[in-house]
């Protein structure tokens, strides 16, 4: 059985990850961390990571930005392997989370569906075969009204499947509301429509001449997140230290 500690437990993916494992005969939240909480949980909830004094073999952290450097602290202190959901982590989070992983296991993905996670290889193919001709990258992305990060972690992360097979010179444009000049072919656009209830959408444009490619994923629940948390969760508990991502978990 893999006892999880559920860092943001009383959030909208603490919740459905919660109500996921109720039926898992192979993983349970024995503690759950979040400020917030009114008791309602079957399990004990602390208010934050270094109060919680409940033994784990794993932690899932699905909180904000803010909450997970204490978390980092706490995983390597206490020797707990954590898989880092949250997205809207600055540079040095990121460099703080390599840090990390070499002294305990550490799972980070901005997005745990099996769909995205395809994606990232079919878009360094993709981007292999369209940049030699010419093509220019646009990614948008679009999320509920409750989102607090932009662009989208798994925009970033699509961005980056791309960069990181083209020559140098590329870059990130976010934003082309100062500007009046064309297109530089090195930019990657990437822009964020947030709204109402939507889950999370990504479409990546290819747009060459006379001719455009799409690709394009659509979540239609938050329960694609979880499932893929827990799978994370059940395959780093016991890991050695190191870096992980949801190819290792996905194969
Ligand atoms: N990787 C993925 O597949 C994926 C999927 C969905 C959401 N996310 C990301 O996960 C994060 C959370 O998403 P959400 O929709 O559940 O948000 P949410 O706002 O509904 O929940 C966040 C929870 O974290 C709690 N929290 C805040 N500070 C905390 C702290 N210091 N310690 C413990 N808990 C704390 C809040 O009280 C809240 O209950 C966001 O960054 C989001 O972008 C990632
Ligand atoms: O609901 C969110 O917030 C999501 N955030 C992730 C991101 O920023 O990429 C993944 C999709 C859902």
């Amino acid at each position: 059985m893999t006892r999880i500690i559920m860092h943001g437990c009383n959030g909208k993916m603490g919740q459905m990850i919660t109500n996921l494992l109720e039926g898992d005969e192979n993983a349970q939240i024995v503690a759950g961390v979040d400020p917030f909480d009114d008791g309602h949980n079957k399990y004990p909830v602390f208010p934050s990571i270094d109060s919680c004094v409940v033994k784990a073999d794993v932690i899932i952290d699905f909180t904000s930005a803010k909450a997970v450097d204490k978390l980092l602290e706490f995983s390597a202190k206490n020797q707990v392997p954590v898989v880092v959901c949250t997205t809207g982590l600055s540079d040095e989070q990121i460099e703080r989370i390599n840090e990390t992983s070499k002294q305990v296991a550490v799972l980070k993905s901005a997005n745990m569906s099996l769909g995205i996670n395809t994606l990232f290889k079919l878009l360094a193919q993709a981007a292999k075969v369209f940049n030699p001709a010419g093509f220019d990258v646009e990614i948008v992305e679009k999320h509920h009204n409750q989102k607090l990060d932009a662009p989208s972690g798994t925009a970033l992360a699509l961005a980056d499947s791309i960069k990181d097979v083209l020559p140098d010179g590329y870059y990130y444009k976010y934003d082309r509301s100062q500007e009046r000049r064309k297109r530089d072919p090195k930019e990657i656009g990437i822009s964020a429509v947030r709204g109402g209830t939507i889950v999370g959408e990504h479409e990546v444009i290819f747009a060459g001449e006379d001719e455009v490619i799409e690709f394009k994923h659509t979540a239609y629940s938050k329960a694609v997140f979880a499932k893929g948390a827990i799978e994370a969760a059940k395959f780093l508990a016991g890991k050695p230290a190191g870096m992980y991502d949801m190819s290792d978990v996905i194969g």
